[in-house]
C-alpha cells in the first residue's frame, strides 16, 4: 500500500451574495467536511462585505474563511471545492457576478502552485480585504511562500473599509453532529 499523504493545512475563502447567504455558507462548510480526506477545523466570523469589482446587483457579500486539514493534493482540493459549488447550484454567468457560493483556495501549507487551472496563494489574495481580514482572524502568523505572514500582507493592504463582522454565525460541522469526525 502506498504511504498515506500527511495532512496539510489549507485555508478556503467562501463568499455568497445571492439568496439565503448564511444557509449557502453553512451548506458549503458542511459539504466540505463530508468530503473524504477533508476536515473543517476552524471558521472565522462571517463578515458583511461590500462587493468588489464585477457586475454585482448591489447585494453585499457574506464572506468567511475556513481552515481545513486535508490529505487531498491542491488539485484534488480544487476539484472538491468546485464540486461543492456545483452541488449548491452555482451557475457561472459573468465574471465576478452574483453567486450562491464561491469557494477559493487561499493557502495550502506554505506551498506555491502555478498551473493554468490553479494558482496558490490565490492570485488576488493580497488585494482583498474581504479575504485578508477573516484570514487574519484565523491565522495571522501563517507564512506565505514568500516568507511574509498573513498579518504582514493584511497590514500592507492598509484600510479595510467595507468589511464588518456580522451577527450571523456559521457553525462548525463537528459541533452540529456531536463531533463524530473531530
Ligand atoms: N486558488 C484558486 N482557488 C480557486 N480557483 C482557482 C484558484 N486558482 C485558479 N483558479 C481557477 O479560477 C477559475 C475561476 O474561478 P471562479 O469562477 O471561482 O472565479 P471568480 O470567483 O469569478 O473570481 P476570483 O477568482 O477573482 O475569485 C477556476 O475555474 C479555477 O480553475
Ligand atoms: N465583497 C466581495 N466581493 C467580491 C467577492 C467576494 O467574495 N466578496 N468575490 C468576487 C469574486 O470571487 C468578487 N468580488
Amino acid at each position: 500500500m502506498p504511504p498515506r499523504r500527511r495532512e496539510a493545512t489549507a485555508f478556503l475563502g467562501l463568499g455568497s451574495n445571492l439568496g439565503d447567504r448564511l444557509a449557502h455558507l453553512q451548506d458549503a462548510v458542511d459539504l466540505l467536511h463530508s468530503r473524504p480526506g477533508l476536515r473543517v477545523v476552524k471558521l472565522s466570523s462571517a463578515y458583511e462585505t461590500e462587493p468588489v469589482g464585477g457586475e454585482h446587483v448591489g447585494d453585499e457579500f457574506l464572506n468567511l474563511v475556513v481552515r481545513v486539514a486535508t490529505r487531498a493534493s491542491p488539485q484534488r482540493l480544487l476539484t472538491a471545492s468546485q464540486a461543492v459549488e456545483q452541488a449548491l447550484g452555482r451557475v457561472r454567468t459573468v465574471r465576478w457576478g452574483p453567486r450562491t457560493i464561491d469557494v477559493d483556495i487561499l493557502l495550502y501549507d506554505q506551498r506555491a502552485v502555478q498551473t493554468r487551472r490553479l494558482q496558490i496563494p490565490h492570485p488576488r489574495l493580497h488585494e482583498r480585504a474581504f479575504v485578508l481580514v477573516p484570514l487574519c482572524e484565523l491565522a495571522p502568523d501563517h507564512p506565505l511562500p514568500d516568507g511574509r505572514t498573513v498579518a504582514e500582507v493584511r497590514d500592507a493592504l492598509g484600510a479595510a473599509a467595507g468589511v464588518e463582522v456580522s451577527q450571523l454565525e456559521v457553525e462548525l460541522p463537528t459541533s452540529r453532529n456531536g463531533g463524530a469526525r473531530a
